[in-house]
């Protein structure tokens, strides 16, 4: 998975998940810290769906313990021939060890989503910026998530986006939140390269996520040439 053209990833805990996926998502996000026994699951896997792991840490709204457990489970996971994406948190990426996953990844020719969130706010224009260049120091992808409060959260969010993709970047970007909601439709207009939503609405893996059918219609929607009809 490169990344050069839009992703629908299904975000899920378990991999039993995948067959249902499969109408509407391009790859499926799987939630190793959610999950119970995630490399067992990983072994078992022969999906279609080219997979995204996460194993994402306590520190950044997940449920991994932060330790080399953790970051081994990466590198395990890597290996596996369905795993095509790896997502490792700036914070880690930089300054908590992950490192070797990256490189790891990498050797066994998976791609590095490097992600940073902010479950309080949309930070400034300026730091979104630096957010998203500094993910793009260490990613294939730099993965932004932020919480917005406001449309006006959003719009900053999208400029930000533009602006990384017209430097050359790969992003991924969304607003959590309910007034955040409609940037996961419209992010890729501006170039996001990557949208997650739940295959069961039940269990969304983030705040104002929409259910997978219905953000890939939407995508669908608003990236389809009307002149072509
Ligand atoms: O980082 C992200 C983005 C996300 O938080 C979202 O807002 O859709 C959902 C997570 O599952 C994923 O790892």
């Amino acid at each position: 998975m490169d990344f050069e053209s839009f992703v629908l990833a299904a975000a899920t805990a378990d991999l039993g998940d995948a067959p249902a996926a499969r109408e509407h998502a391009d790859a499926v996000e799987f939630r190793m810290d959610l999950a119970r026994d995630p490399l067992a699951a990983l072994a078992n896997y022969d999906g279609a769906l080219p997979l995204i792991v996460t194993n994402r840490a306590d520190f950044e709204g997940g449920e991994a313990e932060d330790d080399d457990a953790r970051l081994d489970a990466l590198c395990t996971a890597v290996e596996h021939s369905s795993v095509e994406a790896v997502d490792v948190e700036l914070t880690t990426a930089s300054e908590g060890g992950g490192e070797r996953v990256i490189d790891h990844a990498h050797a066994n020719g998976v791609s590095v989503i490097v992600s940073t969130h902010d479950f309080a706010k949309t930070p400034e224009p300026p730091k979104l910026r630096q957010l998203l260049d500094r993910a793009c120091e260490y990613g294939d992808v730099g993965k932004l998530a932020v919480t917005a409060r406001s449309t006006d959260d959003v719009l900053e969010l999208l400029a930000a986006t533009r602006a990384s993709v017209a430097g050359g970047d790969r992003v991924a970007t969304m607003a959590m939140g309910e007034p955040g909601r409609h940037s996961r439709a419209v992010a890729p207009l501006y170039g996001s390269r990557i949208g997650y939503a739940p295959v069961d609405p039940a269990e969304a893996t983030a705040p104002g996520q929409y259910d997978l059918a219905t953000l890939r219609r939407l995508v669908t929607e608003l990236q389809s040439d009307p002149t072509e009809d």
